[in-house]
């Protein structure tokens, strides 16, 4: 178990202090995983994105060290030799992984880390950190709103857009591999649920590492 630091205890209140959580977010490509993931990242200072390596290349709009590291292949083996990454996979003939001391950094300062990763880093970060883990599964509302998102999305190829097409029934195959489910219709609606699934898991005992020094003083107080 990571330890807090001394910032983030000192910010809180000794029954709200708490060892930081992993939300893990998935979904078929296309169902809204980055437009939920910026909103709930804009409006909660509690929780930071873990910012993904990847040698798929850069899309229109996306910022190197904010949406990924678009790093090239020998730099990717490197990581994954020197255990560098925490998880990683092959999505779309690309590689992908997660940069283990960021997540570990954020984790130690009881703060949450959100993941925009496949299923089968899902599976990698439950053999590792299961009790740290909360994972919520996107749908789309129906097939052809998935194909009308990823077509005006506008960043791929007709040819690319084919191709998630044809891996969504794969992926959406799942789900139940998850501990939430949610399907994306209105983006308001699923937001506000991810923030009920967040703000939940966030006062589960087990997390709350300040609760037995809070009753512990109080049942001294009573028995005075
Ligand atoms: N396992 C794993 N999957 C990732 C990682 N980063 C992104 N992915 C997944 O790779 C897939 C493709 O991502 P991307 O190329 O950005 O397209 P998107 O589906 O439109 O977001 C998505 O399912 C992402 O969740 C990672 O670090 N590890
Ligand atoms: N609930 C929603 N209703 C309508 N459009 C949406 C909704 N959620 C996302 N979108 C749009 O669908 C497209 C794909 O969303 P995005 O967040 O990039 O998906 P993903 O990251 O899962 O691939 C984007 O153009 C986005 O603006």
């Amino acid at each position: 178990m990571l330890p807090m630091t001394d910032a983030t205890a000192a910010r809180r209140a000794p029954h709200d202090r708490r060892r930081g959580l992993m939300l893990v977010l998935s979904s078929p490509s296309g169902a809204g995983k980055t437009t939920l993931s910026r909103r709930l990242l804009s409006q909660d200072d509690d929780i930071t994105l873990s910012v993904s390596v990847t040698t798929r290349p850069m899309r229109p709009g996306e910022v190197d060290g904010v949406d990924y590291h678009f790093i090239d292949r020998p730099s990717f083996d490197r990581m994954v030799a020197e255990e560098a990454l925490l998880e990683h996979a092959t999505v779309f003939e690309n590689s992908y992984g997660t940069p283990r001391a960021a997540v570990e950094a954020t984790l130690a300062d009881g703060r949450d880390v959100l993941f925009d990763i496949d299923w089968q880093g899902t599976q990698q970060l439950a053999d590792r950190a299961r009790d740290d883990l909360v994972t919520v599964f996107i749908l789309p509302p129906s097939i052809a709103e998935l194909e009308r998102r990823l077509t005006t999305r506008a960043q791929d190829s007709a040819e690319v857009v084919a191709k998630r097409m044809a891996k969504a029934a794969d992926e959406m195959s799942h789900y139940a591999e998850y501990d939430y489910v949610l399907v994306n219709e209105d983006v308001d609606r699923t937001l506000a649920d991810l923030e009920a699934i967040l703000r939940a898991e966030r006062l589960r005992r087990r997390r709350r590492l300040g609760l037995s020094g809070f009753v512990n003083a109080m049942r001294e107080g009573a028995g005075r």
